[in-house]
């Protein structure tokens, strides 16, 4: 087979933050198999880390519906895996590949159109009670000339927004979740928990004076505000019980490459130390950031919406080590590689509330889609 044509090798799975990064090989690690539900999938990781011995991390994806019972029958199980990883720095985790990268063409998806219309039905069905708020997210399917250089892509990725954190899973499929999330589900250093939801968000602008202005109004809206706190609200609820106290921050604008957003640090002391940050993440996904609230409704009723299952999109990626310190984010700005590695799937989505306008919310996904159409270096 010519070098040409020879399928793309396996990238390993890869944490990147802004201040260090771990690099797994899949191939020198094990998989954890999903038993189902939050807990048993917590109690999993840490018997897998405690039989595995060493300086070990499990680290990996968990979908959108995971352990959702009646859900989405698609919803692929928890991808983690358990092995001794490679501590380094940003670059050292995601070097500049040379290489071609393919030209990405759109061939399928939810058009701005379409994902007005279905945000006007969300509307009417908050109008009658269903739900508070419900979060709703659109598809778009890719297809290449040739096979995606992955390292190349998260190169990229990482190049554009210094603050996100890149990540890459290997599927047992040959397929490759990744993305470059902004969002911190919880991080758990010992005793001290961190979480740092976002929820509330506008576009950026390339012209600084009305960036600023933009940043300044998402920080005044009424309904950015409602948005997030439903976000805040959830988190604290749902770490209470596992914490000693919870504090909560105030609100600041946080800045992507591509959007603004309103996020609030959450901290707390943790109750009992043999908790691990995995059990804190699976106990809080989903938040309303990406479920909306009440969770069961809203989930239904974006899921009858979406008429898809969103795979690991909106789920949870990250690790945990044996002592049970660890970082997860929520799974956005990210997309799904075909085990052909010339397909991709992404998805953005956002919050709707009574009050969200149709043509806004199709602006803001635009500006969220963005995040991985720029790497690919997609223009329209
Ligand atoms: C759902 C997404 O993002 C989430 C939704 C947000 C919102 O509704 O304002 C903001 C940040 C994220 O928590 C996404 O990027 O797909």
């Amino acid at each position: 087979m010519s070098a040409a044509h020879a399928a793309p090798t396996t990238p390993p799975l890869i944490l990147a933050g802004p201040h260090d990064a771990l690099v797994l090989d899949p191939r020198a690690a094990v998989a954890v198999s999903d038993p189902g539900g939050p807990d048993a999938l917590a109690d999993a990781v840490d018997r897998a880390l405690a039989d595995h011995g060493g300086p070990a991390v499990a680290a990996g994806a968990v979908p959108f519906d995971h352990g959702r019972v009646g859900s989405d029958a698609q919803a692929p199980p928890a991808r983690i895996l358990v092995g001794r990883p490679r501590w380094t720095d940003r670059d050292g985790a995601l070097p500049d590949v040379p290489g071609h990268a393919p030209v990405w063409r759109r061939v399928a998806g939810v058009g701005g159109l379409r994902h007005a219309r279905r945000v006007a039905r969300v509307l009417d069905a908050l109008a009658g009670g269903a739900a508070e708020k419900v979060v709703l997210a659109r598809r778009l399917d890719l297809a290449a000339d040739g096979p995606a250089e992955v390292r190349a892509l998260l190169h990229r990725l990482a190049r554009r927004d210094p603050a996100a954190t890149v990540f890459c899973v290997p599927l047992d499929d040959g397929g490759v979740f990744l993305g470059a999330t902004p969002e911190l589900l919880v991080a758990r250093t010992g005793p001290q928990v961190t979480a740092h939801p976002l929820a509330g968000s506008l576009p950026r602008s390339t012209d600084p004076t009305e960036d600023a202005a933009r940043a300044r109004r998402l920080a005044r809206s009424d309904k950015d505000l409602r948005e997030h706190a439903y976000v805040v609200d959830d988190v604290v609820q749902t770490l209470r019980p596992w914490c000693t106290h919870v504090e909560v921050g105030e609100p600041t604008v946080v800045r992507t490459e591509r959007v603004w957003h309103l996020g609030t640090p959450v901290t707390g002391r943790l109750r009992d130390p043999g908790t691990g940050a995995t059990r804190l993440a699976l106990a809080l996904h989903p938040t309303p950031a990406v479920g909306g609230t009440p969770t069961g409704p809203a989930v239904a009723l974006a899921r009858a919406v979406e008429g898809r299952g969103r795979g690991y999109y909106a789920g949870a990626v990250g690790w945990q080590d044996a002592s049970g310190d660890g970082r997860w984010y929520v799974a956005i700005r990210s997309a799904h590689l075909a085990p052909d590695a010339r397909r991709l799937t992404l998805h953005a989505g956002g919050g709707i509330v009574a009050g969200s306008d149709p043509a806004t919310e199709v602006t803001e996904t635009d500006a969220k889609l963005r995040t991985v159409l720029d790497a690919l270096e997609v223009r329209s």
